[in-house]
């Protein structure tokens, strides 16, 4: 297949499979599917997510603002809306069960790793068009949609008398599924007939964020903080 007939998407979904296969395989995820990742380490990442979905919701909210149609406007802040409510609203109810207010929720202070994600997507999208900030949130939406389906698959029914069945659920769900294909639509349509210079660019920011969700498995695997 050469690159005329190849979309964004195809292109990237193969050339990220590797960085993406590894963090299918991570023992933080792994951990997850069958329940066996110890509580302390998941009530850390629940916590540093929290702050992370806070900057991610961000990045919906400014793609609302460069959107080029009131549909793609519309989409942004119903993805916003979406993640605010009903995503975090998973993190609300883990912390609650763990006995973790809202509020010690909300001051999490983030990793380097975290601050390191975060900062990258928000460079991006503050200093680039909407093409880069959807190149830097896919990786996002659509690697947690695989890992949803993937561990859902790999666990089949023993997944109800896991303690992590809510989060599997909920990146498995339809409403999840559907807004990581909007996204992967959007980039399709926003990609369409660009110079190849362009090309590589978005791909670098889809290979970098996909790296950096290795480094988060990986950093909250060894819940590392500040070291001074
Ligand atoms: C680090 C990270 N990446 C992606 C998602 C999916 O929204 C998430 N919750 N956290």
């Amino acid at each position: 297949m050469n690159s005329k007939t190849k979309s964004f998407t195809e292109r990237v979904f193969q050339s990220a499979a590797p960085i993406w296969e590894k963090n299918h395989l991570h023992p933080f995820v792994q951990g997850i599917g069958n329940g066996t990742l110890p509580e302390d380490i998941f009530i850390f990442y629940m916590k540093q997510d929290y702050v992370y979905l806070i900057e991610y919701a961000r990045l919906f909210a400014m793609g609302a603002a460069k959107a080029n149609t009131l549909d793609t406007m519309a989409k942004f802040s119903q993805n916003l809306h979406e993640t605010v409510h009903f995503e975090m609203e998973l993190h609300r109810q883990y912390a609650a069960e763990f006995g973790i207010s809202r509020k010690e929720l909300e001051l999490t202070v983030p990793s380097p790793i975290n601050l390191a994600y975060t900062g990258y997507m928000l460079n991006a999208a503050y200093s680039g068009t909407l093409t880069d900030l959807v190149a830097c949130l896919l990786p996002c939406a659509w690697d947690y949609r695989e890992i949803g389906l993937l561990l859902k698959a790999q666990n089949g029914d023993t997944i109800l008398s896991n303690r992590y069945e809510k989060w599997i659920h909920m990146y498995s769900s339809n409403e999840f599924i559907s807004m990581s294909q909007w996204l992967i639509e959007l980039m399709d349509n926003l990609t369409k007939g660009l110079p190849e210079g362009e090309l590589s660019r978005l791909e670098k920011h889809f290979l970098t964020t996909s790296r950096l969700e290795f480094l988060f498995w990986e950093s909250m695997y060894r819940q590392d903080s500040w070291p001074i």
